[in-house]
Parts: structure tokens; sequence; C-alpha cells
């Protein structure tokens, strides 16, 4: 982010010729291009910086995240009973975003919102207060230096897309027109599956197919979306099928032996998710007490999902169309932090499974001990999750023993965080061609040697004519 300074070094230095030609390359350079995308989830909001030099923002994976400012609080949805403060939360990532971006650059710095699951979930409860939630936000944006491009509940279908294109852009896929990577993403309320198929996905499900065409390349990519099967709401719904009863207490296999915490049925059942009535008893709440077992925990989990019908050649689940996988996959969001904590980011199916039993069947105390560093309410799901993304990429999108391995779990590809927001923003900078862009016959640093060798061989015919010209008018002097 330093880009005057390369000026002063050029002019109070004493260079040789190859220095000189680095140091005008290193200005031009370091003139730095910004974005900035906010990311408000269900969980919580995140503030992205992107740079990328100002002359070569054509070039992949040459924007790259320079840094992330985790806002305070939950998300921007959870504001509904207080609409008006959502807008404020961002206040202090804002003004980091401020000191960090070159003040001469704020004006042309483009500043983007968007919000995902959560916000769906509000505006299907109450389009009004989702509504004010956005205005409030706006707001606050909108004083901000930057250029405000606006503040919107994007779609799941862009959350899956441009999740997608991130995860491709900074493998340095798409330029070189290899194989791509699928992308697989899960958040607290809803999860997407990407990836390449053939074109058929248009004719039997359009509304889960979305071509691009990228720097010459045509991508036709299958993409869904789950809304309620991120993994806070899925929480809630294996812990609604297991409060139908309307018992005191429920025994879950999904938390640790030895667990126990009293729940409201509020809780569960006020999400829009849960469409089961909460139970005809007069009790406001009942205990949540652990089991610890994994593979009645799966059982558990699968019921969340609906296997009955499918009017497609194939589905996952909840009659949505799927074609056949085609990987490798990056996953990563909650699929990455869940899996990492549990130390299944590698090796089989099988080993993950096994190593997922013996965990969950921990006792809650001996958990707690081992990791005080944790939060709890994290630590005290993490057998839920783990076995929930088992579940879900087994028995919901047909992962394999043998396909198992084609997915990755990743955090950061080359240092930006993987998600939708980067795909989100190249896409409205038009940082992507559709056509490949002409190869310069030389490099950019081609150019500036050229231009310094041309001027050095300008100056030195100069120098020849004024040498050759004057002795001799000096001797027509002499002759007079
Ligand atoms: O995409 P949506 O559904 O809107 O949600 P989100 O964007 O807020 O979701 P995140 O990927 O940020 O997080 C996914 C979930 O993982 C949780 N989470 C975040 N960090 C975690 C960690 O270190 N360990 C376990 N869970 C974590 C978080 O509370 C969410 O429930
Ligand atoms: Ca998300």
């Amino acid at each position: 982010m330093e880009h005057r300074t390369g000026t002063m070094v050029v002019c109070l230095k004493h260079v040789g010729i190859t220095d000189w030609v680095r140091e005008v390359e290193n200005v031009s350079l370091s003139i730095s291009q910004y974005g900035i995308v906010l990311d408000a989830g269900s969980s919580h909001t995140a503030v992205y910086i992107y740079e990328w030099p100002a002359e070569k923002d054509n070039d992949t994976g040459r924007v790259q995240q320079t840094h992330s400012c985790k806002v305070q609080g939950a998300g921007i949805s959870s504001y509904s009973v207080f609409p008006g403060q959502a807008g404020a939360s961002l206040k202090s990532c804002m003004k980091e975003a401020e000191s960090l971006i070159p003040l001469s650059r704020h004006l042309e710095t483009p500043l983007y919102l968007g919000a995902t699951a959560g916000m769906r979930l509000l505006r299907m409860e109450n389009q009004s207060l989702s509504d004010q939630v956005l205005w409030s936000v706006e707001e606050v944006l909108q004083s901000s230096p930057f250029s405000y491009q606006g503040a919107r509940i994007i779609t799941g279908q862009e959350e899956g897309a441009f999740g997608w294109v991130t995860v491709n852009y900074l493998s340095d896929r798409l330029k070189q027109g290899s194989g791509t990577t699928g992308a697989l993403d899960l958040g607290g309320a809803s999860t997407q599956i990407s990836f390449v198929a053939n074109q058929d996905v248009a004719e039997e499900s359009a509304e889960n197919a979305v071509t691009f065409r990228l720097y010459g390349n045509d991508y036709f990519l299958y993409t869904h979306s789950f809304l309620c099967y991120g993994k806070d709401q899925a929480l809630k719904l294996a812990l609604a099928q297991q409060t139908q009863s309307g018992d005191s207490s429920v025994l879950d296999p999904c938390f640790h032996p030895g667990y126990s915490v009293d729940r409201s049925y509020f809780s569960v059942y006020s999400s829009p998710c849960v469409m089961a009535g909460k139970p005809l008893v007069s009790r406001d709440s009942f205990t949540h007490v652990g089991a610890g077992n994994a593979s009645l925990c799966q059982e558990v989990v699968r019921r969340i999902f609906n296997f009955s019908s499918c009017s497609f050649s194939r589905c996952s689940f909840n009659r949505v169309y799927q074609p056949p996988l085609q990987g490798p996959f990056g996953a990563f969001s909650a699929f990455y932090f869940v899996m990492n904590f549990l130390n299944l980011t590698s090796g089989s199916l099988e080993s993950s499974r096994e190593k997922l039993e013996r965990y969950c069947s921990r006792p809650w105390t001996q958990i707690k001990q081992q990791h005080p560093d944790v939060k709890e309410k994290y630590l005290a799901e993490y057998c839920f999750s783990g076995s929930y993304i088992l579940s879900l990429l087994t028995d919901g999108y047909n992962f394999t023993s043998d396909t198992w391995t084609d997915i990755t779990f990743i955090k950061k590809i080359s240092g930006s965080d993987a998600g939708w927001t980067l795909g989100y923003m190249l896409n409205l900078t038009n940082m992507i061609p559709a056509e490949a862009p002409d190869t310069p016959p030389l490099p950019h640093a081609g150019y500036v040697t050229l231009l310094f060798f041309i001027s050095l061989l300008l100056f030195f015919l100069l120098f020849l004519c004024f040498r050759f010209l004057w002795p001799h008018r000096n001797s027509q002097t002499q002759m007079i």
C-alpha cells in the first residue's frame, strides 16, 4: 500500500540502469486499486478488502484479499428487533477499512454488501423488517467515503456460483482453461454445491444451471443452495425431530455424554425452517441431554433429509436435481472449521467415521477441559456438526468412499478466503473478461526497457549530430 514512496526512491537514489528500470516497474505496479465486499452472513458479518495492481486488473490471480475484519456480534438478520441498529454494528470495521486504504483511493473503491441466508429467512418471515435492516446498513455504508454500490440479499444461486468463481480464480484455473474445482460452502443457515456438469443440466432443471464465459471458455455449472441446511438450522431441524413427543428431556446421540442443557422450545421452533409446530405441552423448555453416539447421530441427521421421491433422472435430497458429481471439490466455511477441528481434513471416509465415533463418545467434561479456549457453543456442537457434514456429503450429495478423497477442506487459497465475495466483486467490476485478452508480444517490463533504450539511442544520435556539426562550423569561421 505504499504508493508514492516508490516515486521518491527513484528521485533521490543514484541508481544503475537495471535498478532504474526496476524502480520504474515498481512505481507502476505499486499503484493499487481496491474493492470492499461485506459478507452479511446468518451468523456474522465480515468485511473483506481486495487489492490489485491498477494496470493489470484483467490478469487471473492478480486480485488478492489483503485484509478482513469480523464485525462484532451476530449477523445483521439478528437485528430484526431493533433494525435501526444493524448499520451501527458495521462502523468499526468500516473505520478500519478507511485507515487501511490510501486516502487518494477512497472515492474510486467500490463497496458492496451481500446478505445471505439469515436475511433470506428474515425476508420470508417479515419483508418489512428485512427491508428496515437493509436500509440501516445502507445508511452507514452510504456515508462512508467509498464508492457505495448497493446492499442486497443475494440469491442462493449467486452465492453458489460466485463461490465457484472465487475458488477457480484463486487457483488460477480459469485463465488456463484447465479442469475446474467444484465448490462446497457450509454456512449457518444454508449450504451450496456447485460444479461443472454437462449441458443437460439446463434441460433437466434450468433453475440449477448457470453459464459463464470466462477468458474465452464456456463453463456450464450446476449449482444449488439448500436454505435451512446450514449447520445452525440443520441442528434446529434435528432437535425438532427429537422433541416431537414433547417429553421433558431429550437424549441426543449428537452431543457428548454428560452434556445437559435446558433449552426453550421457542429457540427450536421459532425458525421458519422448522415446519412442525411446537409439541402440545404446557412446558416451555426441555432438557437437552447428550448420549454421545455418532452412528445413532447419523440416523437422526439422515431424517432431516427427504429422500422419498425424485421427479428428475437423479436427485440429491428434498427432490432437488443433482447430476453425477464431477470432482475435485474444495469445501470451505463450516466444512473447514469443523473438519479441521476434528482432524478429519485428510484420510478415508471410513477412518473419518471411526474417529468421529470415538470423539462423540468422549465425556463432555473431558472435552471442555481439553479445549478451554474454544467457544463453548462450538465445542458442544462439533459432534453434531461432524456427523451432519458426513451425512450431508454422503447421504445428501452422494459422495462415496471412492470419491471422498476428491474433497479438499480449505479455508484460504493463496492468502484469500474461499467464499462467494471475491467472485461477486470480480463479476460486478467486470474484472474477468469473457474473451481471453490478446497476449502482448512483450511483457510490461519489456516495454519499459525498450522505451529506455530508444531514448538512449535518440540521445546518442543527437549527441553525434552536435559533435560533427560543431567543428564544421568552427572551421568555416577560421577560413573567413
Ligand atoms: O452463509 P450463511 O448461511 O448466511 O452463514 P454464515 O456466512 O454466517 O456462516 P459462516 O460460514 O460464517 O459460518 C458457518 C457456521 O460455522 C460457525 N463457525 C464459525 N467459526 C467456527 C469455528 O471456528 N468452529 C465451529 N463453527 C464455527 C458459525 O457460527 C456458523 O454456524
Ligand atoms: Ca456464508
